[in-house]
Formats: C-alpha cells, sequence, structure tokens
C-alpha cells in the first residue's frame, strides 16, 4: 500500500460522538493537511461512522440525535458527511468490517461504470464526482491517539482486526495532549510491524475538548459556548439532552 501525492485517500473516523465536537471535525481538516503537504495523497471524502446504539458506553445518547447533531455540526462542510450504516445494523459492528462495508462500497461505485447503481440510493457520503478520479479510492481509518492506545486494552480489540486495519487501510492518527503515539507503537510489535501504514499527524493547536466535557458541562448547567456549535447545543437543549432539561447551558 505505498501512498503518493496521487493517492486516493478517504478518511473515515469511528466513535460515539455523544456529542459530536468541533475538534471531531477538525481532525479531519488537519490529517487532510497533513497528507497534502507531505505528498502522501489526496483526500477526496471524509466520513463520520457514529457506533451503534448497543455499543455499551456511558453517556451515549440514540443513534437518532447523534446523527442529527452530526448532520448539524457538519452543514459548513463541503467534504465530510455522515454515514449511518452502523448505526442501522442490528447490533454494534467491528470497526474492521464498518471499514470493509466501506472500502467494498466504494469500490463496487468506481466500478458501475455504466450507472447500474440507482442515483437515489447513493449514499450521501460518497463523494460527488468521485467517479472522474481516475485509479482507486484507499479507505483509511481517521482517529485520535486515544483510540491508537485502545489497541492495547487487553481483550478490546482483535489481533486479526488490527492487522486488517493495519495491513488494507491503515490509519490516520492525530496526536492528543498527553499522549506520545510515537513512543506507543514502538512498545507494540504489531503496530511497529505496520509502522509504514500509519501515518501520525501532530496537531500544532491543541485542543482537547472531548465528549465527556461537553457533557460534564452541561449536566451542570454551564456554559458550552465556544466549545461546541451553537446549533448543536440549541437542539441539545431543545431536546433535553446530556441532563441540560432546558437549563440555560
Ligand atoms: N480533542 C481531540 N483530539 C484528537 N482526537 C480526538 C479529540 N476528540 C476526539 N477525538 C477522536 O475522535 C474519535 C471519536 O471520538 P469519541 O466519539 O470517542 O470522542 P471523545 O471526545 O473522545 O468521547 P468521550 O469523551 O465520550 O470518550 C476518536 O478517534 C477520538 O480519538
Ligand atoms: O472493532 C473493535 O474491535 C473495536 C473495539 C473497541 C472500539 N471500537 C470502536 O472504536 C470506537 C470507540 O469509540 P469511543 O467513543 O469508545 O472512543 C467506536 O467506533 C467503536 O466501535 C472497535
Amino acid at each position: 500500500m505505498r501512498m503518493t501525492s496521487s493517492t486516493k485517500i478517504m478518511l473515515i473516523a469511528c466513535g460515539s460522538f455523544s456529542p459530536p465536537t468541533p475538534m471531531h471535525f477538525r481532525m479531519f481538516e488537519i490529517a487532510r493537511d497533513h497528507i497534502q503537504q507531505m505528498g502522501l495523497g489526496q483526500v477526496v471524502g471524509g466520513i463520520v461512522s457514529p457506533v451503534h446504539d448497543s455499543y455499551a458506553k456511558k453517556g451515549l445518547v440514540s443513534a437518532t440525535h447523534r446523527c442529527a447533531m452530526i448532520k448539524i455540526g457538519l452543514k459548513t462542510s463541503d467534504w465530510i458527511h455522515l454515514s449511518d450504516w452502523e448505526t442501522q445494523q442490528e447490533e454494534w459492528t467491528r470497526t474492521r468490517q464498518v471499514l470493509q462495508y466501506h472500502q467494498n462500497y466504494i469500490n463496487s461505485y468506481l466500478k458501475d461504470t455504466n450507472g447500474t447503481i440507482n442515483n437515489q440510493h447513493i449514499p450521501a457520503w460518497i463523494p460527488e464526482g468521485i467517479k472522474r478520479t481516475a485509479g482507486q479510492v484507499q479507505l483509511k481509518l481517521l482517529c485520535g491517539a486515544d483510540l491508537l492506545e485502545s489497541f492495547a486494552t487487553p481483550g478490546l480489540w482483535k489481533d486479526e482486526d488490527l492487522e486488517a486495519i493495519l495491513g488494507y487501510h491503515g490509519i490516520v492518527v492525530i496526536s492528543r495532549a498527553g499522549s506520545n503515539p510515537e513512543q506507543f507503537i514502538f512498545n507494540s510489535d504489531l503496530l511497529s510491524r505496520y509502522r509504514r501504514n500509519i501515518t501520525i499527524v501532530t496537531n500544532w493547536v491543541t485542543n482537547d475538548v472531548s465528549s465527556t466535557l461537553i457533557r460534564k458541562l452541561l449536566s451542570r448547567g454551564l456554559s458550552v459556548k465556544y466549545l461546541l456549535d451553537d446549533h448543536v447545543a440549541e437542539y441539545i437543549r431543545k431536546f433535553g439532552l446530556f441532563g441540560t432539561n432546558n437549563e440555560t447551558s
């Protein structure tokens, strides 16, 4: 999987997005700049894939709300889109399969030169005009350094899944305050083996706003202004999510 300046890349971020913060979207911009400036490829699209409701995580509001907030937060982006595929499945889907599904869809879409796929059924996350781009599109997992570090949590990820994600797709890791992805990779035999498929991007303007922090502020009736998109905050208050119950926040 050699990357050259003409390699077409799509980035997919998987997570809870409960709620989505501006940093969740900002990481796409940081990754795209890095990939293009380093001549590693051309980023043709970005996908935000929220996890299924059955993914037992504290503070997870329904996928309907999370998808709605992601759409609101992405209104001003012309290249990052929501994929609700994960949320529509019967149960939680492991990330390897999420990547596989999206990569397979992209491949068959690109091969569909005589327009067999009905236009109305083309998902919104397929970039407009992608068929005009010659060659293949490589889907890569975009994540923060904490997700990379979760690879070492015993019993959480399957080794064969990590091998597939790293071997077939590759990952783009955005540094996060308190993380040292280089050191982490060095300490892992598996990650070191796939080192060339891992792109580490230094986020020079670190911003450690997390969904946890936003939930905490909201539940205490504190302001989230300038930390969260105004329209997302408005949506949260409208539906009384995260313990807001229409309090000022
Ligand atoms: N401030 C940040 N800097 C870099 N990456 C981030 C940041 N916030 C979130 N991410 C990344 O976004 C992806 C989705 O994250 P997730 O939905 O778990 O957000 P989170 O803010 O970490 O959530 P929570 O606080 O609920 O654990 C993950 O890959 C995570 O590492
Ligand atoms: O595929 C796996 O084995 C796997 C194991 C743990 C977590 N994940 C994914 O990683 C993401 C973690 O999100 P979060 O909010 O827990 O940081 C979410 O999209 C999960 O589906 C995936």
